[in-house]
């Protein structure tokens, strides 16, 4: 089984509003909202993924971010290990960098069964935190 580390990283502003995308259908988990983030490759930190991620997928640059939690998801046909990094700091105005469908979403109403099954715990963690 592949297993991977993804970074991601959740992009809040000062009103508490988090900057979710829309996966493509075709894509793993296609459909899904999530934030934004990919995989770590071989000679990256997650913190370098995510500040190179978020500048692919968002269009920022990434000043300041603080790992929130890691996550372990088993997805049947592969094996994932998450960070979630909370971004609070960049430069830039988030977009769909890659013509994805994005939105600011409230973090008191993030529904966790917009996202894949791993993100559930960190939803309701930010949902607890405020
Ligand atoms: N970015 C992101 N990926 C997530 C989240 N939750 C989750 O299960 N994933 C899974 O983690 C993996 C992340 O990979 P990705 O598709 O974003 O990877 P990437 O940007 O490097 O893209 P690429 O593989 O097309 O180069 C996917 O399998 C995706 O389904 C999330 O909140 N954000
Ligand atoms: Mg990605």
């Amino acid at each position: 089984m592949t297993s991977r580390t993804v970074a991601v990283g959740i992009i809040r502003n000062p009103q508490h509003e988090i900057f979710i995308a829309q996966r493509p259908e075709k894509a793993h988990m296609g459909g899904f909202w999530e934030f934004p983030g990919g995989k770590v490759e071989d000679g990256e930190t997650p913190l370098q993924a995510l500040t190179r991620e978020l500048h692919e997928e968002a269009g920022i640059d990434v000043g300041q971010a603080t790992l929130l939690s890691t996550g372990q998801h088993n997805f049947g046909d592969r094996q994932m290990a998450f960070y979630f990094y909370l971004v609070e700091q960049w430069k830039g105005e988030p977009c769909g960098n890659e013509g994805q469908p994005v939105r600011w979403c409230p973090q008191q109403e993030l529904d966790p069964e917009d996202f894949p099954p791993v993100n559930a715990a960190i939803i309701r963690q930010l949902k607890a935190s405020t």
